[in-house]
């Protein structure tokens, strides 16, 4: 197994050097259009992802395990966790604003 091969199995967002900020608006945000039409194209990711929101807020869909969409309005505050293998999405609502703690290494797989 190569060094990196270990790396990917590692709990990142545990550590809390991988932590980082997202800071989701188009003032302060380089792709910001980009950014927001990926975050809204359904994924999933290598890692479970945990935001916590600090300003702002948004939408995530989730789906659920019959492939309904399931729609969490968080707020400043609000801490999310979505499991490994959790189809999902996100986006801004009328507030165009949301600032979140995140975790840094993200694999998407989809
Ligand atoms: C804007 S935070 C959440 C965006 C997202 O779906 C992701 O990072 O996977």
């Amino acid at each position: 197994m190569e060094e990196n091969d270990e790396d990917q199995r590692l709990p990142h967002h545990r550590d809390p050097k991988e932590f980082d900020m997202l800071d989701l608006c188009p003032e302060k945000m380089e792709n910001y259009e980009e950014k927001l039409r990926n975050f809204y194209t359904e994924h999933i990711h290598g890692d479970e992802e945990i935001r916590y929101c600090l300003e702002g807020s948004g939408y995530f869909d989730v789906r659920d395990k019959d492939d309904r969409w399931i729609c969490i309005w968080i707020k400043a505050g609000d801490l999310i966790v979505l499991p490994i293998g959790i189809y999902h999405r996100f986006t801004l609502d009328a507030s165009n604003y949301v600032k979140l703690r995140s975790s840094g290494l993200i694999r998407i797989v989809n």
